[in-house]
């Protein structure tokens, strides 16, 4: 069994971006990741402009100055002003090439058309410069970049409608097993509500992830076999949940291994998900994650995130790690790194009881993940502790 290191390892280094470029309207870009470099087509600003309202002064020695006009913003008038004259100017106007500060009128005496400066003024004072941003040509956002809202904004300020980015992958969740039936039917002895799979899809949403599609199949080799056969060929990425343990009826892996799925790693020393598969088919990446749900989810985190965002162009991904100290006890049974379930908060964390990888209930108030190597056998209060952030907000 692999250490959880060499996993993440042997994850990065066989996961790549998507090779699929798509043109996309900015104001639909957010998460998409540039595919290339963005040069920006004009000077930005585009014009010298007022960075306060008050007056733009042609500067001489003298503290007072004729008022000759006014530029508003959106004007397009040039004025010329010499030495010792002003005019009357406001945030985000053009200021003329005549003038060389502008003073912000709280520093100024307005006597009819004349002004007092009572302060010394510098030059350039208030000046927003041409191309002081970016100019034109020069690059405005490198290949690489996460779309954010400042940077939707910033390209759509350059006069930028679309941007080339990577293409996000075509994800297929596929969940197995016979006792699993849909919320909202009658709950008969011997089945439990399905969950991971809306969980998944959730997750996947969170993170922006839209193309989805949900498959179910009962344990059974062949129809196990039809659906991943089916969803491998025509999918960025598959995660299998459940079936891929050892049991009579766990027909994961057998079919997996049937459709020349190349194996990357199968089985990690980790609580929760130790069953945790990974692989590739041509392009295809496939996770067969744990059926217990919050091995499921805890492998989502740790590892299904991370190849998504670096198949959608994101290289640099990792989730935040934090050190924080523990006001809990806990103490490990066997040798298997865990991802412990917590509560965090100003650099102090609560491990949280019922760790068991088939409880969700305390995944559902935790908002992090304590982190115990496979080499330390226990936590104690105010014991130093990794601790992950779950992206939630
Ligand atoms: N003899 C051994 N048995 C098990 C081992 C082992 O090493 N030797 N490993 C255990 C560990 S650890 C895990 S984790 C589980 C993983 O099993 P599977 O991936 O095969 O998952 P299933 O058996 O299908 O399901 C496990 C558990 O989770 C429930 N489940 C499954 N799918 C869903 C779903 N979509 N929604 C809600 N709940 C789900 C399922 O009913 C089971 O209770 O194997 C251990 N066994
Ligand atoms: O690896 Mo399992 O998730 O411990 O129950």
């Amino acid at each position: 069994m692999i250490s959880v290191n060499t996993a993440l390892s042997l994850l990065n280094n066989n996961i790549d971006s998507l090779n699929t470029i798509e043109s996309k309207q900015l104001v639909h870009s957010l998460g998409h990741v540039l595919s290339e470099d963005v040069f920006s087509p004009i000077n930005m600003p585009p014009f010298s402009q007022s960075a306060m309202d008050g007056y733009a002064i042609n500067l001489h020695e003298s503290k007072v100055y004729n008022v000759i006009g006014e530029v508003k913003a959106g004007d397009q008038h040039q004025l010329k002003l010499k030495e010792g004259e002003a005019i009357r100017i406001f945030t985000g106007s053009p200021v003329p090439e005549s003038a060389n500060a502008i003073v912000i009128q709280e520093k100024v005496m307005v006597n009819n058309k004349t002004i007092k400066i009572e302060e010394v003024i510098d030059l350039g004072a208030n000046i927003r410069n041409i191309g002081e941003q970016v100019k034109n040509g020069d690059i405005a956002l490198k290949k690489g970049t996460k779309l954010s809202p400042a940077s939707v904004g910033f390209l759509i300020s350059l006069g930028i409608t679309e941007v080339k980015v990577y293409c996000k992958p075509n994800i297929a969740i596929v969940v197995t097993g016979n006792e699993l039936i849909d919320a909202g039917q009658q709950l008969t002895h011997g089945k439990i509500y399905e969950s991971n799979s809306n969980m998944l899809k959730t997750a996947l949403e969170k993170f922006g992830y839209s193309k989805i599609t949900i498959h179910k199949v009962d344990d059974n080799f062949n129809t196990t076999y039809n659906k991943l056969n089916e969803v491998i060929n025509k999918n960025d990425m598959v995660l299998v949940s459940g079936g891929i343990s050892v049991g009579d009826y766990d027909f994961v892996g057998d079919a997996l291994q049937k459709l020349d799925v190349e194996q990357l790693f199968y089985k990690v020393n980790q609580k929760p998900g130790k069953p945790l598969f990974f692989g590739k088919k041509d392009k295809t990446t496939v996770f067969a994650l744990p059926g217990n749900p919050a091995a499921s989810l805890t492998c989502f985190y740790i590892y299904v995130l991370t190849a998504l965002q670096i198949m959608s162009g994101h290289l640099e991904f990792s989730l935040n790690k934090v050190e924080a100290f523990s006001v809990s006890n806990f103490k490990k049974t066997g040798d298997r790194a865990q991802f412990l379930k917590a509560i965090y908060k100003n650099g102090i964390v609560e491990i949280l009881e019922s760790q068991n990888s088939s409880m969700l209930h305390t995944f559902a108030i935790s908002n992090a993940l304590v982190y115990l190597p496979e080499d330390q056998n226990e936590i104690k209060i105010k014991d130093k502790v990794e601790t992950i952030l779950l992206p939630l907000n």
